[in-house]
């Protein structure tokens, strides 16, 4: 790899406070006077004259260099995390704002106690504009869209909890969500929301589930993937779908937009009652999808982002420029301290990417662990629950983990392959949604962007296109710093 192959985008301003900034730009202006970097283990990038040295000695030392930026990027960004949540819920232009408190939405004494007890003090702004619009009387429909990470899985299992009538054994809530590890952490946040609400009972209608057929539930609340939810309402009839009151679609976009989820989502709507009310939540919605929803969901109230507004400046992101699919393993590897300050999220396009990027990694004597789409469901659920666990640092993984994964402590996610659809082109929802994996409810986040080619270039160029807005300017964020 020459000096020249790849380079570190980093935008100092925008990913430091004003002291730290002032610092590294004063670093960087030095940088950039310079052919050869040096870095010290603190993290210190020092300008070094130019030797007779080989190209390999160059990339060696910036490697090097940049590394130890972003690491110490990183590290600072970790400490200001602590009271990163109290300082954003008091600031009216965060998404975690509200002037109410949790008692002034009126929750049931238990669920209050649940919510305290997993540590939350005041609600975001979506939760608190969506839960009075949910649980009005008569019932009304909602369609919110709200950034990633800012409580809505919280907002809409609270809905339902505050929703079911315990003297009712029978399923009265139904949400479904596009992948079985999302069903799984939706019925979690569930469980610890309802912990003092005895008489809710929740099932998980996932693959694997074994059921005895013909027999109803006695559960109120049912989640699970939609295939596996019309056969529990189809073939197995242990939900009656006309006695259902509340319907949530999460991540309601990919659920409309792709076709194997359309088809059956639209089944189990069909058998549903004309007035069961209708809960759409996700963090993206692309046009096409919004106006297919304000078809199907009757008379909604809306909660909608400006294009601006969707992404968070909380998650400073960067691109590195690579030459081919080895050069982007190799800056990987150059990279890999900052992936295990905490945690890291890395996304291929393919599984056999994802494999062979495990593979390689690991016999560079790196632990990583795999989750993609071929796994059994056993061992999707083990792979993410260690990884939960910290177990492991490192996940290499597909789209299948883009969204709603809820792992507090990723602080980086990597694009090794940029987010593309069927045609090849940026697939702006998914970028947005696999770098929101970190950044997690007011906490900083890092995305590190892999280039390889003009045409992963052009895709980057598409995506900061996309964001570009008044306020949050994506192409500020993703300045390219070449050296
Ligand atoms: N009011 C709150 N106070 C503190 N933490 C909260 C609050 N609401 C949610 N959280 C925490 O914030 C994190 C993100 O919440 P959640 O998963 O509900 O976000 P989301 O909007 O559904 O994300 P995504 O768009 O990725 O699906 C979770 O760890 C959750 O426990």
């Amino acid at each position: 790899m020459s000096g020249d192959s790849w380079a570190l985008a980093v935008d100092v301003q925008e990913a430091t406070t004003p002291s730290v900034q002032f610092d590294l730009s004063k670093k960087l202006d030095r940088v950039r006077g310079q052919r050869n970097l040096k870095g010290d283990i603190n993290g210190n990038i020092l300008p070094e004259k130019a030797e007779n040295g080989s190209c390999k000695k160059d990339a060696d030392k910036m490697d090097l260099a940049e590394q130890s930026l972003l690491n110490k990027l990183i590290r600072r960004s970790l400490v200001r995390n602590r009271n990163q949540v109290e300082v954003l819920q008091r600031d009216p232009t965060s998404p975690l704002y509200s002037v109410k408190t949790f008692e002034e939405l009126r929750l049931k004494p238990e669920l209050l106690k649940g919510v305290y007890d997993l540590g939350f003090n005041r609600p975001s702004k979506i939760q608190e504009n969506a839960l009075p619009m949910m649980l009005a009387q008569p019932p009304q429909n909602l369609i919110a869209q709200s950034q990633s990470g800012t409580g809505k899985t919280a907002a809409f299992s609270l809905a339902m909890l505050s929703h079911v009538d315990t003297a009712n054994k029978w399923t009265q809530c139904l949400c479904i969500s596009p992948t079985y590890e999302l069903a799984l952490q939706i019925g979690q946040v569930i469980e610890q929301m309802g912990k003092f609400y005895a008489d809710v009972k929740l099932a998980y209608a996932i693959r694997g589930n074994k059921v005895e057929r013909g027999i109803k539930l006695q559960e109120q609340i049912v989640i699970g993937t939609p295939g596996t939810v019309l056969d529990w309402c189809t073939k197995y009839k242990l939900i009656d779908p006309k006695k259902i009151t509340m319907f949530v679609l999460d991540e309601a976009d990919v659920m409309i937009a792709t076709q194997g989820h359309r088809d059956q989502s639209i089944r189990i709507h069909r058998m549903l009652n004309k007035d069961c009310q209708m809960l759409l939540f996700s963090a993206t919605f692309e046009e096409s999808v919004w106006r297919f929803a304000e078809q199907v969901v009757p008379d909604p109230n809306i909660i909608r982002l400006k294009r601006e507004e969707e992404t968070l400046d909380t998650i400073k992101q960067f691109y590195v420029v690579c030459k081919e699919k080895e050069d982007k393993f190799t800056a990987l590897c150059n990279l890999y301290g900052s992936l295990t300050i905490a945690q890291a999220m890395i996304f291929c396009h393919t599984r056999k990417m994802a494999s062979w990027l495990t593979a390689h990694l690991t016999k560079e004597g790196h632990q990583v662990a795999l989750l993609s789409g071929e796994m059994t469901v056993e061992q999707r659920a083990s792979v993410i629950e260690r990884f939960r666990q910290g177990k492991e640092k490192v996940l290499v993984t597909t789209n299948v983990c883009s969204r709603g994964i809820d792992v507090e402590q990723v602080s980086l996610v990597v694009n090794f392959d940029l987010p593309v659809d069927m045609d090849g082109n940026a697939d702006n929802e998914t970028y947005l949604h696999r770098i929101g994996r970190t950044g997690r409810f007011g906490r900083r986040g890092f995305a590190v962007n892999m280039v390889d080619s003009k045409h992963s270039m052009d895709i980057i160029n598409q995506i900061e296109m996309h964001f570009r807005g008044s306020q949050n300017l994506i192409p500020t964020i993703l300045k390219k710093w070449r050296v």
